[in-house]
């Protein structure tokens, strides 16, 4: 059954030092071991069942939530050769000599896994095998999923679509073939379902659609509704884009505006919608110390109607929490880009929702995305919309049946619904079709490396690269003195504060100020702040964050912008690294170091909230963080800034090979609205493009088959 060169406990100890397993991971896997009986096994049962534990150990502490049987490298369970570009020798240490169908069935022969709905630690179910936990998860979210996505609304036809054509002004077009106006067709389909799916990229009008499909929903009844994001970032993005797109709109009703009835409505349901957005863990309610909300199943939230923005960011543990509280009457709207990374913790929710949308070969060669809509949902589209989407029509339900076969819990008609609850937005506003930001992200997305070439030798004027050099770090100062170039505007206006402070405080009483003492605001700084950063791919090593925070903090004070001669010093970037609930920050929160208008001798850390609010924290008091001249990607998602500098390492080790993805790159490239600078090579650059991040899931095939 098992081929071992040495035993198990000492080769978890060699895989650990050769990095493919995390001391963490070894621990795990021996706790979890324990719960079989071992004295009711083999010696060679007890080493499979420790090494399957130590392959499931590995998957979660990578973000998966289950470990697919099938997909168990038999000849080479643990990887050891395929991670790293400079990799080691193969030890060829240990094979399982079984095939896939056996392993499922000797490990069903154990005390510990179980089955679906069993109270064992681990359960084996669709081929995967699950801590009970994430499985519990997995089954309930694809249930409530699936469950809202059955439940369908009936608008009247007639006035809805008039209130569409006002909304969605038919599009000018020089083309012979009508396009689809799917800002129009994700109106209408989120307008018919429970549960609504729009995604798509930066700037394609998820925002907009929204504000529209909340203000037609408003004009048929009164709603509670709220607007959240996963980080106080994320929400206070959504509220400001919220507010743009109001505002636009109420342009846009005021000047067509023809003294019909229907025109007065929309404009006075505008003025009801609300603009102000929370974080997910402010709208569930936070009990300190503890992993639970205030609100769940048993005291679920008191709202009609959900709007989920950033929900790629939203981890499988959250969804899970957060379907649980939703009352069963509530509709929810879910907004993201499928293509971002996953979310930080477990799971890649919204990309398994999406997954049905993949397009196959005789579907598409250009687009990787189709939709699926059954046919009923197709004519209702085309009723309200004027829109044909018949080619995106599911082409028989039967087509769906063997999946079904497979899950005794699912219906067909489950099934088939879900796709009547997804659209995906494809055309971008906020780049120009020919600009370089917008080119490069489609390229990297579409991981077409002779398009990424193509991009690159076009010589964009918002594209920068700077080259690694191997001898001379000339790469890296360049990047630097770029990054203290647009790091000098908010310093200097902190300096140019502390100089109209320090001469208020040698004034005397009775004299009054010469120059105008009107001070930069803690809100104008930030603001100015958050117009760049410098993103890194990793966080340790000289091209990590560790190295180019300290590169930067060097460089801000050579430029004597910065004395950085203490730990809190005046216009030092902060980044929270955990939650304090009593303080109100949170993982990932930003904020700088400034003189506190109030009582400037005193330092103090400057946050603003998800509500526009600013928060000021005494520096002592600060939760874990650290220094935030450079990020990591991952902890950029649900932000955006003007410029954006990206580091990828130079020659990168063999664990930092796996964390470069695709998904990493486009999430780098598009948070930058106007300018996007790469220090790396070709290489790896293009390598990364080549590595597309799957996350091992059950979900996607619980939702779609
Ligand atoms: N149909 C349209 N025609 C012209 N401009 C549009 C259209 N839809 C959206 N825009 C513009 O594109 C920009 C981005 O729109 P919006 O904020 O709705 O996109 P988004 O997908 O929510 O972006 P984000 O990536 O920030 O989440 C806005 O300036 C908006 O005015």
């Amino acid at each position: 059954m098992l081929t071992l060169n040495m035993p198990i406990a000492a080769l978890l100890n060699q895989w650990q030092q050769q990095g493919v397993l995390t001391s963490l991971d070894r621990h795990f896997a021996i706790e979890l071991s324990k719960l079989e009986s071992q004295h009711a096994q083999t010696d060679e049962l007890n080493a499979l069942f420790l090494l399957i534990c130590a392959l499931l150990s590995q998957k979660l502490s990578n973000q998966h939530t289950c470990l697919v049987i099938n997909s168990i490298d038999l000849a080479n369970p643990m990887g050891e050769n395929i991670h790293g570009y400079h990799a080691d020798k193969p030890s060829s240490c240990c094979q399982i000599n079984i095939t896939h169908g056996q392993l499922l069935t000797t490990l069903c022969q154990f005390d510990a896994v179980g089955s679906s709905g069993d109270n064992k630690p681990l359960i084996l179910d669709l081929g995967r095998l699950y801590l009970n936990k994430y499985h519990h998860f997995e089954i309930n979210v694809a249930a409530k999923l699936r469950q809202l996505a059955s439940h369908s609304f009936s608008p009247d036809i007639n006035i809805t679509r008039d209130y569409l054509t006002m909304l969605f002004p038919a599009e000018t077009t020089t083309r012979q073939q009508p396009v689809l106006n799917w800002q129009k067709i994700a109106t209408a389909t989120a307008l018919t379902k429970a549960l609504a799916v729009i995604t798509g990229g930066p700037g394609t009008g998820k925002t907009t659609t929204v504000t529209k499909l909340l203000l037609l929903l408003l004009t048929q009844s009164p709603l509670t509704l709220r607007l959240v994001a996963p980080t106080g970032k994320a929400a206070a993005r959504l509220s400001e884009s919220i507010k743009a797109s109001k505002a636009r709109l109420l342009q846009q009703l005021t000047s067509a505006n023809d003294g019909s009835e229907a025109n007065n409505v929309l404009i006075s349901a505008l003025n009801t919608l609300p603009e102000e957005a929370s974080t997910l863990h402010r709208l569930l309610g936070v009990i300190p110390q503890s992993h639970q909300f205030r609100h769940n199943k048993t005291n679920p939230l008191r709202l009609d109607l959900l709007v989920v923005d950033e929900a790629s960011m939203v981890d499988l543990p959250m969804m899970h929490k957060l379907l649980d509280a939703l009352p069963s009457h509530a509709r929810l709207i879910l907004l993201g880009d499928q293509d971002q990374l996953a979310s930080v913790e477990a799971g890649s929710v919204l990309a398994d929702m999406c997954l049905g949308l993949k397009a196959n070969a005789q579907e598409s060669s250009i687009d990787p995305w189709f939709m699926r809509y059954s046919q009923q949902q197709a004519q209702l589209i085309e009723a309200l919309t004027g829109n044909n989407v018949s080619q995106y029509q599911l082409p028989s339900q039967a087509s769906n049946t063997h999946i079904a076969s497979n899950m005794t819990d699912t219906t067909e008609q489950q099934l088939s619904s879900f796709g009547d609850s997804l659209c995906m937005l494809r055309h971008s506003h906020r780049f120009a079709g020919d600009a370089g930001i917008g080119r490069l992200a489609n390229a990297v997305n579409q991981g077409d490396i002779a398009a990424i070439s193509a991009v690159w030798n076009h010589g964009y004027n918002e594209l920068h690269w700077y080259e690694h050099q191997h001898v001379q770090q000339q790469g890296k100062d360049q990047l630097v003195d770029f990054s203290v170039s647009v790091y000098r505007p908010y310093l200097e206006m902190i300096q140019y504060n502390q100089k109209v402070f320090t001469e208020a405080l040698s004034l005397d009483d009775n004299e009054s100020p010469e120059q105008n003492t009107a001070i930069y605001t803690a809100n104008q700084i930030i603001d100015s702040f958050n117009q760049y950063r410098l993103l890194c791919a990793m966080r340790s090593g000289e091209f990590g964050i560790d190295g180019m925070n300290a590169s930067l903090t060097l460089g801000l004070q050579q430029a004597q912008l910065i004395n950085p001669n203490q730990e809190f010093y005046l216009g030092r970037p902060i980044i929270i690294q955990s939650n304090d609930y009593n303080l109100g920050l949170f993982n990932g929160d930003i904020g700088l170091i400034l003189q506190d208008e109030q009582q400037p001798s005193r330092l103090m850390a400057h946050f603003i909230q998800a509500d526009g609010s600013l928060l000021k924290v005494l520096p002592a008091r600060l939760p874990k963080h650290d220094s935030c001249y450079a990020m990591t990607v991952h902890k950029s998602q649900g932000s955006e800034f003007d410029t954006v500098g990206f580091v990828l390492p130079q020659q990168p080790s063999t664990s930092q090979w796996q964390l470069l993805t695709k998904e990493l790159v486009y999430t780098a490239i598009t948070r930058a609205k106007n300018h996007f600078y790469c220090l790396g090579n070709q290489r790896v650059f293009e390598r990364a493009c080549k590595q597309v991040t799957h996350r091992s899931s059950g979900l996607g095939q619980r939702l779609w088959g």
